[in-house]
Formats: structure tokens, sequence, C-alpha cells
């Protein structure tokens, strides 16, 4: 069955070229979808495409049973819901540098729009009035324009606007002083900007601490008669506050591509003619739409292929460079979780995992969350995968902790799992060995090496003469053929563990028969 792919708002049709290239995947546009619409189509989907339009809200996530992918074609992700998409285990990508550009330019245009009143002009000349006297603009060099949010779009917009040689002060948290100093830029706090700027250009995402930055008090602190522009997202302005800000001729104009709720049509702040807008087009050039709808189409075809893909959003991204060192352990890292799942039967609290040798040298966050995946597969089966890991984990009240260390007691890197329950605490080891592959180095303190695949069963008994005997007989006599044993003894005559490798799956009763025999503590069936 082809994987299908839902577009559910407008998209370059050169931009989707991977998605049609691919053969295991079929490709269904339906936009303009309402929301009960919407609710009733993605039921059939393993994939969901959207730009801003398209509200993907936890109802709509909830109905969709089959979906695992969620693209982005853009930066904005505040109309998907995050928190249920990663609960639901709902990868979501975004396309973040594909319309950088274009709304950097959008933000230039509209700068220089406002500030020599264009489409005012325009409209009144449209309109049969040649009007030389209203339409006074003020000219940009050695203005200062004040830049909230100094990331892709808002550093391109803080170059393009030293090409129009304006003083530029920006606030970003992760702005320094050293960084501002290199792009020619001043660096100061919120109220720096506000206050020095003669316009201002918001280009934060829309959160919860950047939502009505531009309110009623930070209008009363600007300078009379600056300018605003707003092309990143509605809501980061309170637009009533605008409103009378304008009003009042504290604010002398404003030009917004974004809004508080869209479309916006019948809003007072287009009846005023300081106020010009477009249509959220800041994104809508064809180069844009072509360069974001190519990156969320093959970040899907990789996604679907089990490759790694390049802007996930509710998933730590992985550098090409980390990628190659890690993706080796993958495989071991969930098998030791799966493992020490089958080690016991109580309720999981914590879980441990130290990286020893190199692999501390990484960052191994997608490590951890396979293992804690492996653990957790257990009691959730497929309800659990690499994007909810830690949140299942957290929802369930089991803390991870990740832990690293350069030694490696002779190997070149092993991971140690722990997981604690209420009474027990059980471990095990693992590592890659150069040209034999992975192997189970520990299990709780015995030392042992083994292969972690296929049907393995792990015997904790008495050491004393007769217990192998007793459990290779048994085994013969259900007809169960064993490939590997291993066994591993705290001190002579003590606890010891048998660990064996099994052709076949061993089934319940069969263990039931093992733990009858004499001296036999416990026996444990795991499939890796
Ligand atoms: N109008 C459009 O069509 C259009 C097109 C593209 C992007 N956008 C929007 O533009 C905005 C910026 O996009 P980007 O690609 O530059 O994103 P980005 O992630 O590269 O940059 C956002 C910056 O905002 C900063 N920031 C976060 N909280 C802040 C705060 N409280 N105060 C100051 N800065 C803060 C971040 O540190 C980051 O540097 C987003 O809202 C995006 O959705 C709009
Ligand atoms: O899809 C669009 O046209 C808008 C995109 C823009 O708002 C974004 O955040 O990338």
């Amino acid at each position: 069955m082809p994987i299908q792919v839902l577009i559910s708002d407008p998209l370059s049709e050169d931009g989707i070229y991977p998605l049609q290239q691919a053969t295991n995947i079929q490709i269904e546009v339906a936009t303009g979808l309402n929301e009960d619409a919407l609710l009733e189509k993605i039921k059939d989907f393993d994939a969901l495409i959207v730009r801003s339009q398209t509200q993907v809200t936890r109802k709509v996530i909830e109905a969709a049973e089959k979906l695992k992918m969620i693209g982005r074609a853009g930066v904005g992700v505040d109309n998907i819901d995050l928190e249920a998409a990663t609960e639901h285990g709902i990868i979501v990508v975004n396309a973040p540098d594909g319309n950088t550009n274009s709304a950097a330019e959008h933000t230039i245009a509209m700068l220089t729009a406002l500030a020599r009143k264009i489409p005012q002009a325009f409209n009144a000349l449209k309109n049969g009035i040649w009007d030389r006297k209203t339409f006074i603009g003020v000219e940009l060099k050695n203005k200062t324009l004040g830049i909230i949010g100094l990331g892709r779009i808002g550093a391109e917009v803080a170059a393009r606007a030293k090409g129009q040689r304006m003083n530029v002060i920006a606030y970003d948290p992760f702005l320094t002083k050293e960084k501002a100093q290199k792009m020619g830029i001043d660096f100061g706090t919120v109220d720096d900007v506000i206050r020095a700027a003669d316009f201002i250009t918001v280009h934060t995402p829309l959160l919860k601490e950047t939502k009505h930055l531009l309110n009623k008090e930070a209008f009363a602190a600007m300078k009379d008669g600056v300018q605003i522009i707003n092309c990143a997202r509605g809501g980061i302005i309170d637009e009533e506050a605008l409103y009378d800000a304008i009003v009042s001729g504290k604010v002398a104009g404003a030009a917004l591509d974004v809004f508080e709720t869209e479309p916006f049509l019948d809003h007072k702040l287009l009846t005023l003619p300081q106020v010009i807008a477009t249509p959220h087009l800041g994104a809508s050039t064809v180069e844009a739409q072509e360069s974001v709808a190519i990156d969320v189409s093959n970040d899907i075809v990789a996604f679907f292929n089990g490759d790694p893909v390049r802007n996930p959003v509710n998933l730590p991204s992985v550098s090409k460079d980390v990628l190659s060192k890690i993706e080796p352990f993958f495989d071991l890292s969930e098998k030791l979780g799966v493992f020490l799942s089958r080690m016991t039967n109580e309720a999981v609290e914590e879980i441990n995992i130290k990286y020893a040798g190199e692999l501390a040298n990484y960052d191994v966050r997608a490590l951890t969350r396979n293992t804690v995946k492996g653990i957790l597969k257990r009691n959730l089966g497929s309800h659990v995968n690499d994007v909810n890991a830690k949140f299942m984990a957290d929802r369930f009240g089991v803390k991870v902790n990740e832990h690293k260390t350069t030694t490696a007691k002779g190997f070149l890197h092993l991971i140690t799992v722990e997981l604690l329950t209420a009474t027990t605490t059980h471990r095990v080891a693992g590592t890659l060995l150069n040209g034999l592959g992975a192997r189970i180095v520990k299990v709780d303190d015995y030392v042992v090496d083994i292969v972690p695949e296929g049907h393995l069963l792990y015997i904790e008994h008495k050491d004393q003469p007769g217990a192998i005997g007793k459990v290779g007989t048994l085994l013969a006599m259900e007809n169960i053929n064993i490939a590997t044993m291993q066994v591993g003894r705290s001190a002579a005559g003590g606890d010891a563990i048998m660990m064996l490798t099994v052709d076949n799956v061993v089934q319940p009763e069969e263990i039931e028969r093992l733990i009858a025999l004499e001296d036999i503590f416990a026996v444990k069936a795991i499939d890796l």
C-alpha cells in the first residue's frame, strides 16, 4: 500500500517533484477544507503537508488514525498543535530556510512603502486624484530601525537596512554585544530598541513571551511618530493598542502582513489611512514557495525511507557529523532497552543511561530516546516512538537521566542502561566490537558476551553441578534448540545466570516448566 500524502494548502507544483518521483508515495491535493471536512479526510493519510491556512488542531490529530508526519511548508508552526502531535508520536517538520529571503525582502518593501506612503498615493491616483502634498514621506537614511528578533529573517532585514544607510538596533535573547558588533549594529534590550527606533520591525515567532510584545505600554515608551512593521506573526502586536496609538498620533504609520485573526478583512485598523497591509504575502514568491515545498517533500521522502529528516520541529535535530558517529548505535540502544524491559514486571520508575568512551563526546539524545522507546515498548507497543518516547516517560512519571564519562573500562564505547523499579535495579551494558558488531557485555553484575539478536533466555540459578544439564534436558524435551550459551556467577556455589540463544520463541508454559526446576530462580524470555 503506497504512503498516502495529503496536501491541504496551495503548494508549488514544482516543489512537490520529490514526492511525485517517489514510487511508494501517492499524493492527494485538497485545499480549502473546513475542520469537519479535514476531520473526515485525514483518517486515510500517513502524511499531511500544510502552509499557514490549515489549522492542524488536537481534534484533527486525534482523528488522524494513520498520520505519522506533518510537513509545514514554511517556518511558523503555530497553526499546528505540536503538543498533540508529539503526544501521538507524529513527527512535525518545517522548511525554515526556504522563505527567509522572500520574507526579508517583503519586510524591506513594506518599510519603504510605509516611509514613502506608496500604497496611499497609488490608491489616490487610481481614484483620479493627482495629489503631491498629502503623501510627503520620510527618508530611511540615518533613521534608526529597531529589530526585535534577530533570527534568520531579522538578520537579513538588518543587513538590507544597513544598505539603506539606516542605523540598526536589535534585541534577541541570543544576540551578544560581540555578535552585534560584527554585524555592524547596536545591541540593546527590548526597552532600548523601543525607545531608540524611528521604525520598529518584529521578527520573532508568536510565543507566550512574544504575544502582545508591542502593547499599550510599549507604544507609550516609543518615540513620537514611530512607524511599525509586522511581517512575522499576528499577535506579536496588540492590534487594539496599535489602533489607539495611531489614532492618538503617537504612531505615524504601520505596515502589516500578518494579523491576530486571518483572513483579516473587517478590522478598524484597515480604515486608518496610516495603515498599509498585505494578506500574509511574506513568503509568497515563486522562489520561496518552490524552495519550501522541496524541503518538506524531501523530508517526507526521507522519513518514509527510514532516513533522518533535515528539519524536525518536535525532535531535536542531529547534525550530519554527529549522526554519522551515533547512527551505528541506534539498533543496540533500542535493544538494550527492550532487554531490560523484560527483566522485571514491576513499574519502571527511573532509567539511567550512561555513555562511556568516545560516545560521551557527542549529542546522544537520539540514542537516549531510542533506549527509552525500547523500554516503554513492552507496555505501550506502537504507541511509543522516537518522537514521543520522552513525553511518554514524563507522562508515566518515569525519570530519565543521561550520564557521560570518557572512560569505558577497556571498551572504545560502552552504553550502560539501568532500570529502577520500587524494589529492584537491573543493568545491561552493550558495545559495538570492531568488525564483530553489537554485543551485550554485562547483565546486572555478570560479564557476558551475547549477540543481541533473536530469542534469548535469561535464567537465574544456583551455581552447582547439574543446573545447566537440567535446563538443557528440559529444552530438548520441548524441542527447543540451543544455539549459544553463556554462564556467569558471582562466586562458586553462589548465584549464577545462564544466557541462552534459542532457535524458537519460548512459550509461557515452557517458561513455567523451567521455573519449576530445582535451583532455578527466574527465567525471562527476551525476543530482540
Ligand atoms: N509573513 C510571512 O509570510 C512569513 C514568512 C516567513 C516567516 N515568517 C515569520 O517570521 C518570524 C521569524 O522567522 P525566522 O525564520 O527569522 O525565525 P527564526 O527562528 O530564525 O528567528 C526568530 C528569532 O526570534 C528570537 N526570539 C524569540 N523570542 C524572542 C523574544 N521574546 N524577543 C526577541 N526575540 C525573540 C529568537 O531567538 C530567534 O532568533 C516567524 O514568526 C515566522 O513564522 C513570516
Ligand atoms: O505559507 C505561507 O505563505 C506563510 C509562511 C510564513 O508565515 C511562515 O511562517 O513560513
